[in-house]
């Protein structure tokens, strides 16, 4: 079985639908998909938009072979032959659009646009949105935790307790391009050239006949890099002064003991006490690392106490986003081919927040050239006027008139880039550090009322006036209808 191919990585009744175009002879016209999500996570006033590297690898790796092949004939008696036989030559022909990983992005605006025969924008649907959703929602969570902790080592811990093995490593790799430091899983640090870094556990010393011996044994063995965790036994009896006793042996080899690691009881309590008895010894270069059920909210917390701390360590509540464990991003049919040209379509809903809006969009980041931050996200038609050739541009709320505002002397940047033009890659493929600076930024573009964790200001994304006019016109067409 070839676990590494993706294509069957889909919902069936994707490969039902096209089925079912492919019987109409409907599946080579053209469709155009947007993904999007429609509320931001943990009440966050952006999201992190990730997801985009394994996307592009998920889209060169598609292939129907022949075990996915005789493994749909199995399924579905109803699928004709000739169907399967077109499914061996499928491969992706058309554009994908997307924003850059890293990019701070809001809700209804289009993330991904996928322009191509609806046989294949039909099937791409589910991963394209397992992959944004997770790696948005992760990098999301990190970047909540960066906000709270700016100055501080992050390390990210989640493995154990992650959603399986995909979850981990593109789980640690989201929480990297947000700024965290490093990662204890290796093979995240192999497959994507993230920074790895680790302790011991409580094992270590368990295995030992004495605290003191643990320490000592570890120290011989990884001189360089001793961390050594305080909390087996009693953390301020024994652990500490074992770990001070370590130390001083390192000081007679020249060598320089790098942190003590808490990983239980209170931790502002017994931060300030072990820097304490730390300074004391004069170690007051040894740091304290800090783990065991840490989130941005617990951080705060920490802080506020004023609990001595230089790293943390953070695993389950980021790895697994536990206060809210889904985005919930979406992927609409804005327009479809017919006789030859695109008709935009829409989805009504009798929830004004599912209502879809239709045609082919683009989006702009609307930058105010005197401050150099982001003011509103532009979503207008394509076709339409271009907006960067203007000296100002209104921003229209129809529903709120009141917040109408002109900007002037702006640059209006394109959100959405080509990935994917006629099925070949066109998109340069940055690393995780370049990610990560981008995304660095990107947050200072913004005012920090809108980064703050806790209530924070609404960030404007508007239709353009044509944008809207046309989904008015659609809404008045399909309830005229009926
Ligand atoms: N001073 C503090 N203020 C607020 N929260 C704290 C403080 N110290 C620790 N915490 C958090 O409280 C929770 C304590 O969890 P828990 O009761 O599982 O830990 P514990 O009993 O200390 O350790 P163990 O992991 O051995 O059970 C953790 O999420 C921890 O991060
Ligand atoms: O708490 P997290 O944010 O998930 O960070 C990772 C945790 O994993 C390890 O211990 P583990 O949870 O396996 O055992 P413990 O709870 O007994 O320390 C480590 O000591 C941390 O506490
Ligand atoms: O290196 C560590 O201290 C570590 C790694 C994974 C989970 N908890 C801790």
């Amino acid at each position: 079985m070839d676990y590494e191919n993706l294509t069957l990585h889909t919902d069936k009744y994707q490969i039902n639908m096209m089925y079912a175009h492919w019987i109409q002879g409907s599946h080579n016209e053209k469709a155009v998909f947007e993904g999007y999500f429609r509320k931001l996570p943990f009440g966050n006033g952006y999201a992190v938009f990730a997801g985009l590297e394994r996307i592009v690898q998920y889209i060169e790796g598609l292939k129907f072979g022949e075990e996915e092949i005789e493994y749909l004939r199995t399924q579905e008696e109803q699928y004709h032959e000739d169907f399967l036989a077109e499914l061996r030559e499928f491969r992706f022909t058309g554009d994908l659009w997307c924003a850059a990983e890293g990019t701070l992005v809001f809700p209804n605006e289009p993330l991904m646009r996928v322009e191509a025969r609806v046989f294949e924008a039909q099937l791409v649907e589910t991963a394209l949105l397992n992959f944004m959703n997770y790696q948005t929602l992760i990098a999301t969570k990190a970047s909540r935790i960066k906000q709270v902790a700016p100055d501080e080592g992050l390390l990210e811990f989640g493995t154990r307790r992650a959603q399986e093995a995909d979850a981990a490593v593109w789980g640690a790799r989201a929480a990297y391009i947000a700024g965290f430091h490093a990662t204890s899983n290796l093979r995240a640090g192999m497959l994507f050239g993230i920074p790895t870094k680790g302790t011991h556990a409580h094992a270590w010393v368990q295995a030992h006949d004495t605290e003191e011996e643990a320490f000592r044994k570890y120290a011989e063995a990884l001189p360089d890099q001793v961390t050594l965790l305080v909390d087996t036994y009693d953390t301020l009896k024994s652990g500490v002064p074992a770990a001070i006793h370590t130390a001083k042996l390192l000081e007679r080899q020249g060598k320089r003991m790098q942190a003590i690691r808490l990983d239980s009881g209170d931790l502002a309590y017994l931060s300030k006490k072990a820097r304490e008895m730390l300074d004391e010894a004069g170690l007051t270069y040894v740091n304290i690392v800090a783990s065991n059920d840490l989130d941005e909210n617990i951080i705060t917390d920490l802080k506020a106490q004023g609990a001595k701390i230089d790293t943390w360590g953070v695993g389950t509540h980021l790895i697994t986003a536990d206060d809210q464990p889904a985005l919930g991003g979406v992927y609409k049919l804005v327009a479809r081919e017919k006789d030859g040209a695109y008709v935009p379509v829409i989805k009504i809903s009798g929830n004004p927040d599912k209502v879809s809006n239709p045609g082919v969009k683009e989006v702009f980041r609307i930058v105010n050239r005197q401050t150099g931050k982001a003011e509103a996200d532009y979503i207008a038609l394509r076709g339409e006027e271009d907006i960067r050739n203007h000296d100002s541009i209104k921003l229209f709320d129809p529903q709120h008139p009141y917040l109408n505002k002109t900007i002037k002397d702006y640059e209006a940047i394109p959100l959405l880039q080509p990935i994917f033009i006629q099925g070949k890659p066109v998109c340069d493929r940055p690393t995780p550090d370049q990610i990560r600076s981008y995304h660095k930024k990107q947050l200072a573009m913004f005012w920090p009322e809108y980064l703050r964790k806790l209530n924070p200001e609404v960030y404007r994304v508007n239709l353009s006036r044509a944008a809207w006019e046309l989904k008015m016109e659609l809404i008045q067409q399909y309830q005229g209808d009926r």
